[in-house]
């Protein structure tokens, strides 16, 4: 699996619900941009509605050189699925409120600086997820925060405010749960606050789950938060806004490339994946899928000489 050198023909994946952005005006933008470095965007619009098939039909009836995600972490995943074992790179023009796997990967967050992954890229092969059966390349979480993410889902209000005030309301009532995970190389048992399977590093609110995690070394981390009492919660939270997710003894992190989570009493578990809220069977079997997906990242050092289209 290879990418091209040269992107000419682009498709950009626009929610139109995405970001507080006009999508007709974004629509403009990314046309001239692309048109005056010689190259061609066609847009795909997602509805919410069998997106997934929909966008695979698309791509094997027309031949892009690459497919440029532009939405929030959920159009991001949407993309990366319909690529997974591929010869196509994914792109991310970033426009939801998290965009995790972008920040992950050193993307810009400004659109016409994420537009420079156009011509001016370097290509990652990295490793994605199954959990449960479900896509994943960023981030898949049981327990506290797959609940906050379904309560926020199911809400009007957006951004990080109305996540943290309901992680506030949950956080004074939750029962952690219990949980039996058995990977290719351990196994552990034990109530968890938390239980996050990683692929890469770093949630959307910037919370860094699993520092250290690679998103190409063939592994994926499961990052346990075990019930911790209320006076060690500032501690906890200022450890993960400054990588120091190991240094409390609350946490945990289990290294592996294959997992079977039980939960004990449950036929169903709430999990969160990349963003979106759903119920999983259990157990929950996670596996790695090495290397499946290629993605376009900045240039670790930009040629001052290559200018805009020369390319
Ligand atoms: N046309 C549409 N109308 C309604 N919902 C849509 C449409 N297109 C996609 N969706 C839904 O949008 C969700 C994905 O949103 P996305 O992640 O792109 O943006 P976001 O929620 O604003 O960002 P973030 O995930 O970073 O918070 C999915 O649940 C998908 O089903």
């Amino acid at each position: 699996m290879s990418a091209p050198v040269q992107l000419r023909n682009l498709l950009f994946v626009l929610n139109p619900i995405s970001g507080d952005i006009d999508k007709a005006q974004l629509e403009g933008t990314i046309r001239s941009y692309c048109q005056e470095r010689g190259r061609n965007a066609a847009f795909f619009h997602t509805t919410g509605e069998d997106d997934l098939a929909r966008l695979q039909e698309h791509l094997q009836q027309v031949a892009y050189d690459a497919v440029f995600a532009a939405g929030g972490d959920g159009t991001v995943s949407l993309v990366a699925e319909s690529l997974v074992n591929g010869s196509l790179p994914l792109g991310i023009i970033p426009l939801g409120s998290g965009n995790g796997l972008s920040k992950d990967l050193g993307i810009p967050q400004q659109v016409e600086e994420a537009l420079r992954l156009t011509w001016d890229f370097e290509v990652l092969t990295m490793d994605t997820i199954r959990v449960g059966g479900k896509f994943s390349a960023h981030l898949a979480d049981l327990g506290f925060n797959a609940l906050v993410v379904e309560r926020f889902d199911q809400g009007d209000v957006r951004g990080p405010g109305a996540y943290i005030r309901i992680a506030t309301q949950e956080y004074i009532n939750y029962e952690p749960e219990q949980y039996h995970i058995k990977t290719d190389l351990e196994e552990w048992e034990g109530p968890a606050f938390m239980l996050t399977i990683a692929n890469a590093n770093t949630f959307g609110s910037n919370v860094v789950i699993n520092p250290e995690g690679e998103l190409d070394d063939g592994q994926f981390e499961i990052c346990l938060i075990n019930p911790f009492p209320n006076a060690a919660a500032p501690g906890i939270l200022y450890n993960l806004y400054t990588s120091g997710f190991d240094s409390s003894e609350y946490t945990r992190r289990l290294c592996c490339s294959r997992a079977t989570i039980t939960v004990p009493g449950k036929n169903r578990v709430l999990a969160q994946v990349d963003g979106e809220p759903l119920y999983l069977p259990t157990p929950v079997e996670v596996e790695i899928l090495p290397q499946s997906l290629h993605v376009l990242t900045p240039k670790k050092q930009s040629p001052d000489a290559a200018a805009p289209g020369e390319q």
